[in-house]
C-alpha cells in the first residue's frame, strides 16, 4: 500500500518565491478539485448513489472508528493500519491510517489523493475522501461487507462455501473490468502492481471491487515500465518483474492470470509456504489443461457444479495471461472480452494453441517450450 509522488523534488523545502508561487498555484488547483468533487458528489447523490466524497476531519474519523479502537482494526500492514468505522449517518467506511507517509507534506499527499479521487469505476473500490491533519494521513473508502476474495477462498469465510460458479465468473469478469479500466481508461493510466486475492473486495452482492490501486507509481500514457518494485505476494509476480525490478501492464496481466487460476481451483498461487517458484499454480493447471482434464482444475468446494465451457474459457485465458513471455500475454481489454464470451475467435485460437499439444513440455523454470 504505497502512494507515490508523481514529480521529483516536491519534498524540498521552499527556497525562493517562485517555488512558493508554484505551490500556491498547485494548492489552488487542489482546492478547485475539491470543489469539483463536491459537485460530483452532489450529482452522484442525485443519481441515487450512496457514495460521497469529501475532506474528513480527524475528529470525525476518531468518532467513526471509536478513536481507532483496537476492536475496529481489520488489518495491519507495513504502511499502516486499516479500521472499520461508521459515520454519523450510519454509513460504514474503512479508514486506512498511513504511518509511512506521515512525514509527507499535505501538498504531496493532496496531489496523490487527487489522482485516487478521479479514478471511478463500478469494479474499483470506492474512494470517499481523506484527512490530512498534523502528522495524520488517512484515506477513507467504502466498506465491502463480504471482505476479500482471499477470505472466501482461504480465510475465515472459506468453510461457508459462498462462492458458487456463478459468483466466481462474475468476480472474474468484474475484477478484469476494474483492471482494464486502470490500464486503458484512467488518466493517467495506472499499473496496479499488487493484484492478489486480498485486493479483490466483495460487496453485499459479491460484486468484485479492485482495491489498493493508485498506491503504486502512476504511469504517463506513453510509459511502458516502472522503475521500482513494490511489495507483492509470492506467486503473483511476473518473472520479468522479479528480475528487472520494473513493472508494466503485462505484469498485472500475469498476476491476474494467477488470480484467475486461484479463483477457479481454490488453490493458493504457491501451495507450500517454503516453495519459491512463482509459477507453481500455472504449472499444475497447464499440465491438466494440456491433457484436456479441465474439470480437475475446478475447486472441489464447487461440488462439481460449474459450467464446463466457462471453466475451460477461464483456464485458457488464465494460462495465456500467465505466459512467461510478457509480449505473448493479452491486454486486459482482450481478457474481459474472452471472459465474457465476446471473443469466440480468440478463444478458439487459444484452444488450438500449440501450447496445449500433448508433446509440449514445461522447462524447469516453468517456461512452456
Ligand atoms: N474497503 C474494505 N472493506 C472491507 N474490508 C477491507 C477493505 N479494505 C481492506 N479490507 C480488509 O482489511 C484487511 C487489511 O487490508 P490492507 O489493504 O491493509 O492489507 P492487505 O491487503 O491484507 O495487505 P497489503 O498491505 O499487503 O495489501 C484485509 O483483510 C482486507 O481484506
Amino acid at each position: 500500500m504505497k502512494i507515490k509522488s508523481r514529480s521529483k523534488g516536491r519534498r524540498s523545502p521552499l527556497k525562493n518565491q517562485s517555488q512558493s508561487m508554484h505551490l500556491r498555484s498547485k494548492f489552488a488547483r487542489f482546492l478547485l478539485w475539491l470543489v469539483r468533487c463536491g459537485s460530483t458528489s452532489q450529482s452522484r447523490r442525485e443519481e441515487g448513489s450512496n457514495s460521497t466524497r469529501w475532506v474528513f476531519s480527524l475528529k470525525e474519523l476518531h468518532s467513526a472508528t471509536n478513536s481507532f479502537n483496537y476492536d475496529n482494526q481489520i488489518g495491519e500492514g507495513p504502511f499502516g493500519s486499516v479500521y472499520w468505522g461508521q459515520l454519523w449517518d450510519g454509513t460504514q467506511i474503512v479508514v486506512k491510517r498511513l504511518k509511512v507517509l506521515s512525514n509527507r507534506s499535505e501538498e504531496d499527499f493532496a496531489a496523490d489523493v487527487e489522482v485516487l479521487g478521479g479514478v471511478k469505476h463500478k469494479n474499483l473500490l470506492g474512494f470517499r475522501g481523506y484527512c490530512a491533519e498534523g502528522q495524520e494521513r488517512l484515506l477513507v473508502y467504502d466498506y465491502m461487507q463480504n471482505l476479500s476474495l482471499y477470505a472466501h477462498l482461504h480465510g475465515t469465510h472459506a468453510p461457508e462455501r459462498l462462492l458458487d460458479w456463478r459468483r466466481r465468473m462474475a468476480i472474474a469478469i468484474g475484477s478484469a473490468q476494474g483492471i482494464a479500466y486502470l490500464h486503458h481508461h484512467a488518466t493517467p493510466h495506472i499499473i496496479h502492481t499488487d493484484i492478489k486475492a486480498k485486493n479483490i473486495l466483495l460487496d453485499t452482492n459479491f460484486e468484485a471491487h479492485v482495491a489498493d490501486f493508485g498506491f503504486s507509481r502512476l504511469i504517463p500514457d506513453s510509459a511502458t515500465h516502472l522503475t521500482r518494485a513494490v511489495k507483492n505476494a509470492p506467486g503473483y509476480l511476473a518473472p520479468e518483474y522479479i528480475t528487472l525490478e520494473n513493472a508494466t501492464k503485462a505484469c498485472d496481466v500475469y498476476s491476474f492470470g494467477v488470480l484467475l487460476l486461484e479463483l477457479t481451483s481454490g488453490r493458493r498461487p504457491v501451495e507450500a509456504p517454503s516453495e519459491t517458484k512463482a509459477s507453481a499454480i500455472q504449472e499444475w493447471a497447464f499440465s491438466l489443461a494440456r491433457e484436456k482434464r479441465f474439470d480437475e482444475i475446478a475447486d472441489k468446494n464447487l461440488g462439481g457444479k460449474f459450467s464446463e465451457s466457462e471453466l475451460k474459457r477461464v483456464v485458457l485465458v488464465a494460462l495465456m495471461c500467465s505466459r512467461q513471455e510478457a509480449e505473448k500475454r493479452p491486454t486486459m481489454i482482450e481478457v474481459v472480452a474472452i471472459l465474457k464470451g465476446e471473443s469466440k475467435e480468440m478463444l478458439s485460437k487459444l484452444d488450438l494453441d500449440q501450447l496445449y499439444r500433448p508433446e509440449q513440455k514445461i522447462s524447469s523454470q516453468g517456461e512452456f517450450s
